[in-house]
């Protein structure tokens, strides 16, 4: 695998999204995911609705939690996932106006990546960006730079947060010039969080549990 990769610069992520006052975390690592998947496999990006899953998918619990690996089975037996626009994101829990005609793309499984950051990195340069839980203790006071938080700081066994692995790179520090690898992921608190809403995280000690469930969508 390349030293550094980013898919932002492949035009398969949306803009950074923010789910408001909702624990919805799940359905924006899902969509952002899927966004991905569908845009490498057809060349056309769609920004995906957050809020059919918050309000459709019976196997979450909308604002209150879910796993994307739920909502990608979800998905795919309710008939697909509508546009962001067909079906806006309004950050509570909702009646599910899912409309199937509008449904604009769908998946048909999904896989479980290995708990190995060296294969991590592999998976996402050949087919896209990874979904992932994590432990967000590191998120709360996050203002930029690469996070390494000490282990019993943030427990990679008690993951409470999904979110979205878009690339990664490796950062130099300034004065004794340490090399630190690190994880691009895609967070849904908005734009002025972190870095334009974006987090780096440490890269190859199981961080925060970044390598505990990674996930990706298959699509047709
Ligand atoms: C209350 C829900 C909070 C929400 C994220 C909210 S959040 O706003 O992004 C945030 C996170 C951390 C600090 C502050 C704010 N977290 C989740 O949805 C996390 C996300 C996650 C965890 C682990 C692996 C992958 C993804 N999931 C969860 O909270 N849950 C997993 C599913 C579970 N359901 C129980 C009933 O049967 C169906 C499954 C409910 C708890």
């Amino acid at each position: 695998a390349p030293v550094s990769f980013d898919w932002r610069q492949h035009g398969v992520v949306t803009p950074v999204k923010n789910q408001g006052m909702c624990g919805s975390c799940w359905a924006f690592s899902t969509t952002g995911n899927v966004e991905g998947q569908w845009a490498i496999k057809h060349k056309q990006l769609y920004s995906l609705s957050e809020q059919e899953l918050v309000d459709c998918d019976a196997t979450d619990d909308g604002c209150n939690g879910g796993l994307p690996e739920n909502a990608y089975e979800a998905i795919s037996k309710l008939g697909g996932l509508e546009l962001e626009d067909d079906y806006p994101y309004d950050g509570e829990d909702e009646q599910c106006h899912f409309n199937r005609s509008l449904a604009k793309v769908t998946v048909n499984g999904s896989v479980e990546l290995p708990a190995n950051e060296v294969a991590m990195a592999k998976w996402l340069t050949k087919n896209g960006p990874i979904s992932i839980g994590i432990n967000a203790n590191a998120l709360q006071f996050y203002v930029g730079g690469v996070s390494h938080p000490l282990k019993f700081l943030c427990n990679p066994e008690s993951l409470d947060h999904g979110m979205l692995i878009v690339g990664y790179g490796v950062h130099t520090t300034k004065y004794l010039h340490r090399k630190q690898p690190f994880w691009i992921v895609k967070n849904s608190w908005g734009e002025d969080w972190g870095e334009q809403g974006y987090y780096r995280v440490y890269r190859g000690d199981g961080t925060c549990g970044v390598d505990q469930m990674a996930t990706s969508a298959i699509v047709p």
